[in-house]
């Protein structure tokens, strides 16, 4: 199968991102993280961009021992000279020149035309030579010039001693097709071609990096510059990590693949995205946070089955341990007793099930991903053993600072009468407790009252736990909810129902018969 290249530009062109800046350090740990990934070239950076820079590039060379190393540079002498001193201490040094051949570059940015543009690179590639064995040279904005240029441009390169032509699509302006064709073309037409291998550098300014450096593969292209989690100059560059599960993914379709290590993709995408400060976006192909995840019951329920139903990778292959089914309101019954049975909550009955999952729907209403820990304080609070003398229908506070805290309860008792009460407190909570008080008819004191938030983010839940006593009997309660307020509310009922059923207990081992547990 062929091999394609993979040039990794995350440290220059991925560094152009508007607001990334990487010290030395960050430089050599991303490019040792790259080595892992098996990349065969790294572009450490621009050396004449600033003594920094040309400081990382040179840290880079030295600490890289399996791939080529190289420095960017202009079609200048200075800027070669900077990328001589970066790369003295590399094992496999590599100078990569560029020069703007579009119609749009050669007259408002370099003020050049054709015959000084090709007299400017010719010179670069020849002064270089000199002191580089190994020379890529692009034409910057291939994109936009003319095929019979481009095809000028990179037969001089060939004859001046460029082992890489590079062909970039500087501004993401093409479609796959348009540029599959100018690969195909340089193939057929080009003298020397076969000597040299050809490259694509795509930028994603109307999505299409992916699938143009795709279509250059198609087309003969053998290298792919690309950078880890797409990031670059303006929308980006081509995806690494794409061009890799694709040809992996695809292998029937492309007939080619890289020599990448796949199941580092995803450690080597957190490195960068930590060291750069660009977050993955959750959707991103490959390595975003939703890529192997699912949340709707009936592709959970595929999954649960035969995961090649919503998978065409597998999360293992990029170094994920699994895939994700993540709770929320679209999912269903097969995913829920699944995520409950990882939990450790197995033989529960069809009617604890059912409570236990119309609690779930009834919470992912008002979340937006149910946790394990929600799922937990679901379960616990459903599953105990009581019966409830009092369930909880509503509740209604009226606050402000300047009047007093008024609630309206309802409850319905076991039997199915429905009691509505109404009390003032000296806060919302002892409103509620007041009307609770009132609506059960039980006289019970609060002697502790806590509450801690269960989950996180703004809309986690809130777990109430209460201690109640009554003629020198006491009893916890507990309830959970979104809303604090709920939450105490359920508490003190659960306490309350508790409260009745101990004192049932009591009075029926009195009498002999069974006791709850
Ligand atoms: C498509 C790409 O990603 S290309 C790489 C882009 N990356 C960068 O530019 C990052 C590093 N750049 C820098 O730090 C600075 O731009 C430097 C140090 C390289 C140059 O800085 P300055 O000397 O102040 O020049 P400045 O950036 O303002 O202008 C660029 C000059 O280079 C010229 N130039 C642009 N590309 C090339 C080239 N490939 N070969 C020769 N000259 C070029 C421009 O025409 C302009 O020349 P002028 O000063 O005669 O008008
Ligand atoms: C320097 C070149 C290869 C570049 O980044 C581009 O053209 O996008
Ligand atoms: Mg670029």
């Amino acid at each position: 199968m062929r091999k394609i290249y993979i040039f990794d530009t995350t440290l220059r062109d991925g560094e152009q991102s508007p607001g990334v800046n990487l010290n030395v350090k960050e430089k050599v740990e991303i490019a040792l993280q790259l080595e892992k990934l098996g990349i065969d070239r790294i572009e450490a950076g621009f050396p004449a961009a600033s003594p920094g820079d040309l400081a990382g590039v040179n840290a880079v060379a030295r600490a890289v021992k399996n791939a080529t190393v190289i420095g960017l540079s202009r079609s200048r002498e200075g800027d070669i000279d900077a990328v001589r001193e970066a790369l003295v201490g590399a094992a496999d040094p590599c100078l990569h020149l560029f020069l703007a051949t579009s119609p749009i570059h050669r007259e408002h940015k370099l003020r050049m035309d054709k015959g000084q543009v090709l007299e400017a690179a010719e010179a670069a590639i020849k002064y270089a030579s000199k002191y580089f064995d190994k020379i890529e040279f692009s034409l910057e904005d291939a994109g936009r010039t003319e095929l019979d240029f481009i095809c000028e441009v990179t037969a001089m390169a060939i004859r001046a001693g460029a082992k890489v032509v590079n062909i970039p699509d500087t501004v993401g302006f093409l479609t796959p097709y348009e540029y599959g064709n100018i690969f195909k073309t340089v193939k057929e037409q080009v003298p020397g071609v076969e000597k040299i291998q050809l490259s694509a550098h795509c930028h994603d300014d109307l999505g299409m990096a992916t699938a143009n450096a795709l279509a250059a593969i198609l087309n003969g292209a053998d290298q792919i510059e690309g950078t880890i989690n797409g990031i670059g100059e303006r929308a980006g560059n081509t995806a690494i990590e794409e061009v890799a599960m694709a040809l992996e993914t695809r292998q029937e379709f492309y007939g080619a693949k890289t020599s990448l290590v796949l199941n580092e993709i995803y450690r080597t995408s957190r490195l960068v995205s930590k060291l750069t400060g660009m977050p993955v976006p959750g959707n991103k192909a490959i390595i975003g946070a939703n890529a192997f995840a699912h949340e709707s019951g009936i592709h959970q329920d595929g999954m649960l089955k035969e995961k090649t139903t919503y998978e065409i990778m597998s999360p293992e292959t990029i170094g994920l341990k699994e895939s994700k089914l993540v709770l929320g309101k679209h999912s269903g019954r097969h995913a829920f007793r699944e995520n409950l049975a990882e939990l450790g909550y197995e033989g529960m009955s069809e009617e604890q099930l059912n409570i236990a999952f119309a609690k779930f729907k009834e919470l992912a209403d008002k979340k937006k991903i149910v946790t394990e820990e929600d799922i937990r304080a679901i379960v616990e609070e459903k599953l105990v053993d009581t019966v409830e003398m009092y369930a909880l229908d509503f509740i209604h506070v009226s606050y402000g600072n300047q009047s007093v805290p008024t609630a309206t309860v309802r409850v319905h008792t076991h039997e199915g009468e429905v009691i509505e009460e109404v009390a003032l407190g000296n806060g919302s909570v002892d409103a509620i407790y007041k009307a609770l008080d009132r609506a059960t008819k039980e006289e019970v004191e609060l002697s502790d009252y806590s509450i801690k938030s269960v989950t996180q983010g703004k809309d986690a839940l809130g777990e109430v736990h209460v201690l109640l006593k009554q003629n020198g009997v006491s009893v916890q309660g507990r309830g959970v909810s979104t809303d604090i307020l709920e939450a105490s509310a359920r508490a003190y009922l659960d306490g309350v129902n508790r409260m009745i059923e101990k004192r049932k207990q009591s009075k029926g081992s009195a009498s002999g018969e069974i006791s709850f547990k």
